[in-house]
Order: C-alpha cells, then structure tokens, then sequence
C-alpha cells in the first residue's frame, strides 16, 4: 500500500449524529477529500435514530466541516456523497433497507463492494451490529470488509473477550481495525522513526544508557459532560490500558525485522507479555491514583470531580494515574518506566523523556554543581517535535559545562499542520494498513495488566480523594514514587524543557 492511493469505499457510520462523527470524522474525511486522498468513488451512509432527510444529514455534515476546517473548497461536491439512514440498531427489521441502500449507492458510485462499518457509538451497541450486519448479508460484499471499533474495547479482560468474540462471529481478526487515536499522532508514529532511523539512538536504547522514561499526559479539561462514562472508567481504563501502554510498547519493542503490521505487532506483544504483573501490595508500591478536588484556574475556583454533572459526590473513581512500570526483559531490566496521566492538571501535554545514565565521572562539575543528564524529549502535543539535551561548554568559561537543547519542531520544518490522527487512521483503513490498530493480543494483554491494578482500587475506598487540586500536575505521592528510585518529573510545561 502507498500513500497516494486513492481507495474507493462504502463507509457507513453508526452514530452519524453524535460528537465524534460531527467533530472527528467527518472533518477527517473532508482533509483526506482536500488532500486527494479519497477516490470519487466514495459515499458515506450515516446511520442513527433521529429522522433526518439526506438533505438535513448533508447540512450537519457541512456545519461540522466548517467548524473545524476554515478552507471550504469543493465542500458541495463532498457532501453530495452523503446519505442518511435513520435506524434503531437494536431493530433487526430494519436492516434489510440499510442493505438495499448501500447495494445501490455500491451501484451508483462503483465501489467494488468495499465497506468500511464504523461504530461510533456506545460499546454496549457493538456485538449487536456486528451479528446484523453478517445475518442480514450486508458482509456478503465482493470487496474488502472492515468494521472500525471505537473504544472502550470493554472494560476489562473478561468482557473485552466477550465482545471480541461476538465481533469473530462477523468479521475475521484482519477485519477488525480498534481505534487508538493516540496510534494516529504524527509523533507517536515518529517514535519508530527516531529509534530505528538513527544510528545515534538505537545502540544507546537500553539499560546500559537509559536510567528511566517518562511519559506524560496531562490534560487540562475535566471530565466535562462525560461523567456517566467516566465513573463506570477512569483515568486507568480511559488512558492507561490504551494509549499508555500503547507508547510504553512503542517505545521498548525490539527492532521488528521488516515495517510491516504483523512484525511490529508482534514485538509490541512481546513488551506487554515482559511487563510485569502488578500484584497485592505491588500495586500500591507501583501506582498512585487521585481524584481532582477544586482548584483555582485564572483566579476563579473550578468544581472538583465530585461536584462534576453525572458523578457521584462520593465517587471512588480515579481522574489521575501515575504508575511504575518494569520491563522483565534483557534490554530494560532495571529501567523504570514512569507513567502519568490525569485531567484538570496544570497543562495539556503528552511528552516522552528518555532519561540518559550520568557519565561516570564528571570532569566538568564546578565543586557543588551538577551535570544535567542528557535528555531526548518526544513532544507528542501540543508541540509536535523532539529535544535532545546536551552539555557544552559554557562562553568563556573554560572548565565549565552548560546545557544545550538541539531542537526539531515539525511544525516550522513542514509549514503545515500534520494530519489529524483520525484521519490518518481512517486513510489507513481505507487502504487495508491496520499496523496503527490494535491488535487483539495487545488489547487482552493491556487488559490482563491493567485488571489486577483496577480490582485492587475498586476494592479499597480511597479516602484520601480528592488528592489534588484542580491546576496541578497531580498528588504528592505521584513525586514521591519517583524520589523513592532517586528521580523526579521533567517539568512538561517548563520553558527550559520545551
Ligand atoms: N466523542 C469523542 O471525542 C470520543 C468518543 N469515543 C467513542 O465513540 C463512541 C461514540 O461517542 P460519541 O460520538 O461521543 O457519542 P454520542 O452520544 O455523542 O453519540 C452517540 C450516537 O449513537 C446514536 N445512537 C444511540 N443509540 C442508538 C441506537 N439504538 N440506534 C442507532 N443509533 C443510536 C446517536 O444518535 P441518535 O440519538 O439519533 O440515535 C448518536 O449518533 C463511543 O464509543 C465513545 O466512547 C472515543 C473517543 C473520543
Ligand atoms: O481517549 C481519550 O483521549 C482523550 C485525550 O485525547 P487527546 O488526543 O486530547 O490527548 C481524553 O480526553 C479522553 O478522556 C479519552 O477517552
């Protein structure tokens, strides 16, 4: 598959009316139109309850596009591929018209009778589509079949396995494509880059050179409307299980032996099965979690998580993880990696700081100074970009070393925003390349790490919530596990450290 194909497809969104089709996806599959990545022959079915003309569905089409995209060239050509479906997924009757409908625009628009099915709505949803879309002959196409999942992929091993096997019953593994968005970020992406790309990195990438990573991210938004999703979730299943561990294994995998979807799958399966399992009081020892109280932001009080619509005012729930993760294998043992992640904190950052080993013996300390150690920053967002950190010597001072920063920012280098994280995974779909998908083997295996940490928290009440205010980069203890192994957190939002 290259990049300048131009796949040609039935995409049909369940959810057409909610927040990610109106804010994610349908302003996605405009930047591909700009960007000459979608064939004409493509037409969108947007399925939900609501009754909507196709008319009124292109015109919620146009206003999302024109919310997020300032550039509306060709916007009428683009819609004028957009019909709508108004369908209960939980009514087997209809169905059959959703099938009659897509069979014709297949004939319309020549689309080969490849379908992509992307299910943008609630999880408990998903094994019931799946089961119509097979019994009711909307697979039985001659082209290529994909179903698109959105997360939660559960919410823990045993129901991530219930609805993988009601979704096996449909479509085969190579047709599942589980979104992680964070696999579409440009810098994500760029991790494999930097590591297998440089001959200056890879031989440095193991607990020879590297004393700890760190990665971080940190949100500024609370939990907003999403309250009834989150307290039955928290920070642990909503980020931890997926994109954290998605970064940490991105990060330690091994070199695959060629870039293609089944090597890098399997060396990201290797790092989860070496991740040590975190039992009894290892998780205490390992994890810390917290809860946002109130907080101060631009002088004005904010509500605590308890205070949030749709929470509990005594909730258990956790907005703030931060955990110690170890590696058990021969090119990390011994290497933390650190984990942070949590909402309503002092800014919006995701960044990977690599850690490198003091030299041993410093020539260049002056009496009480210490040397920095060198540092290779991956700023994921809001800047997109990398920092390594060095030493050099300070102007004029000739026994003396100062710190440097060589600086990449992706930004300034390509004059252009990068693509949209959706709309790299929807290109990518498109063109049959599930390497930024998660594979059920990693999924299960997040899951298997994450469950024993869960069913610790939700068994002990946390009595010290909420832990920390609202503005903050998260609870003291999250300081402390750092300092116990002689290491802090590299400030993300530090003007020195961007
Ligand atoms: N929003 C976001 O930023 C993100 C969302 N996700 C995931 O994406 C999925 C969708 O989220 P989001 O868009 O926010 O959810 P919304 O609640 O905004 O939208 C839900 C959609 O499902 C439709 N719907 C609900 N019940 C039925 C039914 N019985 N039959 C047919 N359609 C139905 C609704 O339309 P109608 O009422 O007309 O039926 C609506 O279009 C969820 O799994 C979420 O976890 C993941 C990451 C980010
Ligand atoms: O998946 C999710 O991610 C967002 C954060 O995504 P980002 O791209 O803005 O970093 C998070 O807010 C949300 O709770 C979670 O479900």
């Amino acid at each position: 598959m290259n990049n300048s194909e131009k796949p040609t497809a039935l995409i049909m969104i369940f959810g057409a009316t909610g927040d990610l089709a109106k804010r994610k996806l349908f302003p996605s599959l405009y930047r591909l139109y700009k960007r000459g990545k979608l064939s004409e022959r493509y037409a969108v079915i947007g399925v939900a309850r609501r009754e909507l003309t196709n008319d009124a569905f292109q015109e919620s089409v146009r206003s999302s596009v024109q919310d997020a995209i300032k550039d509306h060239d060709g916007l009428d050509e683009f819609i004028s591929h957009f019909y709508y479906h108004s369908h209960d997924v939980t009514d087997s009757s209809s169905y059959l018209a959703l099938k009659t409908m897509a069979n014709q625009l297949d004939e319309n628009y020549h689309l080969e009778g490849n379908r992509i099915f992307y299910l943008a709505m609630a999880p408990e949803f998903f094994g019931t589509i799946a089961e119509h879309l097979k019994s009711d002959g909307l697979t039985d196409v001659a082209g290529f079949k994909r179903l698109v999942i959105e997360k939660p992929f559960g919410r823990s091993l045993a129901s991530a396995k219930v609805l993988n096997d009601q979704l096996r019953q449909a479509f085969s593994e190579d047709e599942v494509y589980r979104i992680d968005h964070y696999l579409g970020k440009e810098m994500v992406q760029n991790i494999e880059v930097i590591r297998f790309a440089n001959a200056i990195f890879e031989p440095l990438w193991n607990n020879r050179y590297i004393s700890n990573i760190q990665v971080t991210s940190s949100e500024v938004l609370g939990v907003e409307e999403r309250g009834r999703y989150y307290e039955k979730s928290g920070a642990l299943r909503d980020m931890v299980q997926n994109h954290m561990l998605q970064m940490v294994a991105l990060l330690a995998m091994e070199p695959p032996i060629r870039l293609n979807t089944d090597e890098i799958r399997a060396e990201k399966v290797k790092v989860f099965r070496a991740m040590k399992p975190l039992e009894g009081d290892a998780v205490k020892e390992n994890f810390v979690r917290g809860q946002y109280g109130r907080g101060l932001v631009n002088n004005e009080e904010v509500k605590g998580y308890r205070e949030e619509p749709m929470v509990d005012a005594e909730s258990n729930t956790e907005t703030y993880v931060a955990g110690k993760l170890t590696i058990d294998n021969f090119r990390w043992a011994g290497v933390p990696f650190y984990i942070r992640t949590g909402k309503k904190m002092a800014a919006k950052s995701t960044k990977i700081v690599i850690q490198f080993k003091d030299i041993p013996m410093n020539l260049y300390y002056q009496t009480e100074k210490t040397l920095n150690p060198n540092l290779l920053v991956i700023h994921i967002q809001p800047e997109e970009g990398i920092t390594l950190y060095l030493n050099a010597q300070k102007t004029g001072e000739h026994m003396d070393a100062t710190p440097v920063k060589l600086n990449f920012s992706n930004n300034c280098i390509d004059h252009m925003n990068t693509p949209e994280a959706y709309e790299r995974l929807l290109y990518d779909c498109m063109r049959g390349d599930a390497t930024n998908f998660a594979h059920w083997d990693e999924v299960a295996l997040s899951w298997s790490f994450v469950d024993k940490i869960s069913e610790i928290w939700e068994g002990t009440k946390a009595d010290n919530f909420p832990n920390y205010e609202a503005n903050t980069m998260g609870p003291k203890e999250a300081d402390e596990l750092l300092e116990r192994d002689g290491f802090f957190w590299w400030p993300v939002d530090h003007p020195q450290y961007k």
